[in-house]
């Protein structure tokens, strides 16, 4: 999504981050078990940490694919790191048992990336957009499609006018 003229900012704390990975944490439980998880670099780091955490899971690999190389607009995808053959060897056939993370899925472009490398493995997101949710098995919050999502560790506290000193 790259129109500012449409886009709406959903701005997530930590605090708000930390429940819905819970979140998914716990609709995952139902869903496993899992060997072990590949989270989708960067983004799926957070995540991953917290549902490896909460679900007792300490097999955890990357995939490191880079696309949205300027802010907002998504470039060619490039994988700069596959998923290691110790770890696919440890789950079944095309990745069975193994709990794929990623932050979010929004044109679903990454996930049908990481979906032909492990195409029976599980998919979580926390958040999801219309167009890529189809991906994804399991997710907690959908947001429109025209929202940007603002993730904790990209934003920082700062002064905020007050209201009247806006007011005309
Ligand atoms: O469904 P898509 O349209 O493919 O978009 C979703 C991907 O975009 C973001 O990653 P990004 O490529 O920005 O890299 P990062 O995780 O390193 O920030 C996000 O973390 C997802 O991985
Ligand atoms: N931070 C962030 N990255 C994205 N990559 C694709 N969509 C988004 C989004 O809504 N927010
Ligand atoms: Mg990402």
């Amino acid at each position: 999504m790259s129109d500012d003229r449409q886009a709406k900012a959903f701005p997530v704390s930590w605090d708000q981050f930390h429940r819905d990975a819970r979140a998914l944490a716990w609709r995952l439980a139902a869903a496993g078990p899992f060997v072990g998880i590949v989270c989708i670099t960067r983004g799926g780091l957070v995540p991953a940490a917290i549902v490896a955490r909460e679900l007792g899971l300490r097999l955890i690999e990357t995939v490191c694919i880079a696309s949205y190389h300027d802010y907002k607009t998504q470039g060619d995808m490039e994988v700069l790191k596959p998923i290691a053959e110790r770890v696919t060897g440890a789950a079944g056939p095309n990745g069975q048992g193994l709990l794929v993370i990623d932050d979010l899925v929004d044109t679903g472009s990454t996930a049908r990336m990481v979906r032909e490398m492990l195409p029976k493995a599980h998919f979580a997101t926390v958040y999801a957009k219309p167009l890529g949710r189809v991906l994804i098995d399991t997710f907690v919050t959908e947001v429109s499609q025209d929202t940007w999502i603002y993730f904790p560790w990209d934003m920082g506290l700062s002064f905020q006018p007050p209201i009247r000193d806006g007011v005309a």
